[in-house]
Parts: structure tokens; C-alpha cells; sequence
């Protein structure tokens, strides 16, 4: 069994998705973190985000064997490779390279796990378009920026809420803009927004759909 997650930066999405895998016992793929990594690696080599070839040769060379090494490095959780993954995301040729590993993923989770649930922008619409279950989680934009302030603080990084909401939305526009796999929710997903909800309120709203629509026998009241 699948469950896709999209929506944009900071909506509780990958909060969500580990916990619903946490519960569900399915293995959880930040796909982000993906597109983090190839950032990163154009970000080490010296190279600029924004160059095509650079970013397509960086996704090129993530190897399956490798991959679940290179996701767990914290240097990906700055908000600069945040800002260079969504560069890398709009290249065709680094989209096209992520994908095998997510639809493997997703197909065949590791460690025997029953299900997959991943999270991202278009996990939904591309990447598992057949998925049991697609949720589009959002928030408004100031609460998403509230959000990241207080993630980056609580690390001890040194931010003003002006730069986080600026960062956000050029990001947000990015990612809605561009040509391939734009954000933008499946016609088929349940529209969550978490403005008003903490987390645990988003993850009863979350399974309660989920239990609807798989017919999910444990778990579920
Ligand atoms: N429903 C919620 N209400 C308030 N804060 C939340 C909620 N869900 C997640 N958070 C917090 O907001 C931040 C961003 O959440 P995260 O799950 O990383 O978002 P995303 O994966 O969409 O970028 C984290 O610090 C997380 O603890
Ligand atoms: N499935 C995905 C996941 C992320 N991305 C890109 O990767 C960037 C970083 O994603 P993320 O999920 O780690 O970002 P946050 O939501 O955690 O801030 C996004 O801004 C997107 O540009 C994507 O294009 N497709």
C-alpha cells in the first residue's frame, strides 16, 4: 500500500508522513531530502544550483546502494540547500533521475515493510499517480514561515521572520511555476490544511481519510 504526501515547505508534511509510517509500520522516503542531496553535492563540487548540467550529473551519480547514507547527512537541513534543491528540482534530466529510486521505493519497500508512505511535491501526480491514498497538506504562508523560524532557532541558527517568509515564497513560487511536475495537488487527493491544527490534530484528520478510503482494518476505530 502507498500513501503520497505533497505540498510546499513547512506544512507538516514530513511530520505527517513519519509519523502516519511510524504508525502504519511502513517505511517513509522524504523525497526532499533527494533533491537536497543533489544540492548539496553540486554545493561541494563548487558548482552553481542553477546549472543544468552540473545538477543532472550530481543526481546521476546517487547510487541506490548509497543513497540511504547520503540522506542521513544533516548538512541537508540549511535552508541554502533548501533554496538549491528547489534550482536543481526544475532541471527535467535530475526529476527524471530521482525517479526510479522513489517508485522503487515505493513499490518495494525496504526491510519487508507492508507499505510506503513518501512525502513531496509530487509524489501524488507523478511518482505514485496510483497511490491508495494522496493528501495535499498546506498551511498559510505566514504560519509556514513561523514554523521554519522557530525549527531554525531551536538549531541555533540565527534568522529574522522577514527572511524566512521571503525565502518561503520564492521558494513556493519556484516550485508552483515550473514546467515539469509543478506543485499542485492530484485531483484525487484530500485537501488538508494545518493552519489552525497541531500535529497530532493533523494526524487523526489524516487517518481518518486514509481509514476511508483503503478500508485499513487496524488502526483504524
Ligand atoms: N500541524 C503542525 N502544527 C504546528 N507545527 C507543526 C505542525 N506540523 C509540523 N510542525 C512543525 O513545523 C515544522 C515544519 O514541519 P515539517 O514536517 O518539517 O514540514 P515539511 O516537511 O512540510 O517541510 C517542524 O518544526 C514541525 O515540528
Ligand atoms: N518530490 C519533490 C520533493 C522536493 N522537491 C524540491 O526540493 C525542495 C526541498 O524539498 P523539501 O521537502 O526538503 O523542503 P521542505 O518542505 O522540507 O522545506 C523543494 O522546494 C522542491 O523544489 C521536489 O521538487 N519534488
Amino acid at each position: 500500500m502507498v500513501v503520497a504526501i505533497d505540498g510546499p515547505a513547512a506544512s507538516g508534511k514530513g511530520t505527517l508522513a513519519r509519523r502516519l509510517a511510524d504508525l502504519l509500520h511502513f517505511a517513509h522516503l522524504d523525497t526532499g531530502s533527494l533533491y537536497r542531496a543533489v544540492g548539496l553535492a553540486v554545493i561541494r563540487a563548487g558548482g552553481d544550483p542553477g546549472d543544468a548540467a552540473a545538477a543532472t550529473a550530481a543526481a546521476r551519480a546517487l547510487h541506490p546502494e548509497t543513497t540511504p547514507r547520503v540522506l542521513a547527512d544533516p548538512a541537508l537541513r540549511g535552508d541554502e540547500i533548501a533554496a538549491a534543491a528547489s534550482k536543481v528540482a526544475v532541471v527535467p534530466e535530475v526529476r527524471a533521475a530521482l525517479l526510479a529510486f522513489q517508485r522503487g521505493f515505493a513499490s518495494n519497500p525496504p526491510g519487508g515493510a507492508r507499505g510506503a508512505v513518501l512525502d513531496g511535491r509530487d509524489i501524488g501526480t507523478i511518482v505514485c499517480p496510483d497511490a491508495d491514498a494522496k493528501l495535499f497538506v498546506t498551511a498559510s504562508v505566514e504560519a509556514r514561515a513561523e514554523r521554519r523560524l522557530k525549527e531554525l532557532r531551536d538549531r541555533g541558527v540565527a534568522v529574522i521572520y522577514a527572511a524566512v517568509l521571503e525565502d518561503m515564497k520564492e521558494r513556493d513560487a519556484r516550485d508552483s511555476q515550473r514546467a515539469v511536475a509543478p506543485l499542485k495537488p492530484a485531483a484525487d487527493a484530500f485537501l488538508l490544511d494545518t493552519s489552525s491544527m497541531d500535529a497530532d490534530q493533523a494526524l487523526d484528520a489524516a487517518m481518518t481519510f486514509i481509514c476511508s478510503k483503503t478500508g485499513l482494518s487496524d488502526h483504524c476505530a
